[in-house]
């Protein structure tokens, strides 16, 4: 549903991104994980459209509907608005399709609180219920589980995941959260300002360039991996013949 050629961002003459090729299909979860300012925010800006690539081509299926979560909203907490008035802006929405993609976000039973007075993972929700609103054949957050413990983390991906069945969408995510994402992702994808490595999270959890990226957090999430997968970690571990493909890091910075 989506490719991505060779891109490259460069911007104020710094280079952000270099030479990234990815593909997604329907259906699946693929989490982006990468230290602070290594470009996943910029990747995200150019899959939606909403940044030019410097170089290389971004190809989209025809028609395709992209729903975006993003990382957080600023409310004035001065300002009166249920959260169903806010479902309703900028475009006007049927007040039907308005419960569908709450219900959908596990959200019904906020339609009429006020939004300043939502805990940050209800707000969470209710954003991901306008995302919902567009019917997305493609679901991208950044980093939407921002400020929410680890159980309010995943409860939100349990919803996401429960959202990619129910839609039979992609969904493309950027996430810190290396513990929820070795468990929650179908692939994940390594960037520091280029794709250090990709593949199936076992696979990318015993791979060079992600324990020199991540360090102990990353072996703690292998850990979590194999703790809770043990077939997959098995392969992981024994299968040093296949290696995730891996490419050299380039410092981002
Ligand atoms: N408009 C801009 N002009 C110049 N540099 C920029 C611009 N926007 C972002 N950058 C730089 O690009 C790099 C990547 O930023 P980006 O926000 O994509 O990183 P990130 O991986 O999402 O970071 P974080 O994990 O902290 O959210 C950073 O060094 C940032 O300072």
């Amino acid at each position: 549903m989506l490719t991505l050629e060779e891109i490259g961002v460069v911007r104020n003459g710094t280079v952000i991104l270099e030479d990234v090729s990815l593909e997604l299909a329907r259906g699946e979860i693929v989490t982006i994980v990468g230290p602070n300012g290594s470009g996943k925010s910029t990747l995200l800006r150019v899959i939606i459209g909403a940044l030019a690539a410097s170089r290389g081509r971004v190809i989209r299926a025809e028609n395709l509907r992209i729903g975006y979560v993003p990382q957080r909203l600023q409310i004035d907490p001065t300002l009166p608005m249920t959260v169903k008035r806010f479902m309703a802006l900028p475009h006007r929405r049927r007040r039907d399709d308005i419960a569908t993609a709450l219900a959908e976000a596990g959200a019904e039973a906020l339609g009429e609180r006020q939004l300043s007075a939502l805990s940050g993972g209800q707000l969470q929700k209710v954003l991901l219920a306008r995302a919902l609103l567009e019917r997305p054949d493609l679901l991208v957050l950044d980093e939407a589980n921002q400020g929410l413990d680890h159980r309010a983390t995943a409860e939100f991906y349990r919803q996401i995941d429960r959202v990619r069945q129910t839609l039979g969408c992609a969904v493309l995510m950027v996430s810190h959260e290396l513990h929820v994402v070795m468990k929650a992702s179908d692939r994940v994808i390594c960037l520091n300002g280029t794709i250090c490595c990709q593949g199936r999270p076992e696979r990318v959890a015993a791979s060079s360039a992600w324990q020199s990226l991540f360090g102990i957090e990353a072996r703690d999430a292998m850990a979590f991996c194999r703790h809770t997968e043990p077939g997959h970690a098995e392969h992981a571990h024994g299968n040093p013949e296949t290696p995730p493909p891996e490419r050299a890091c380039h410092d981002a910075g």
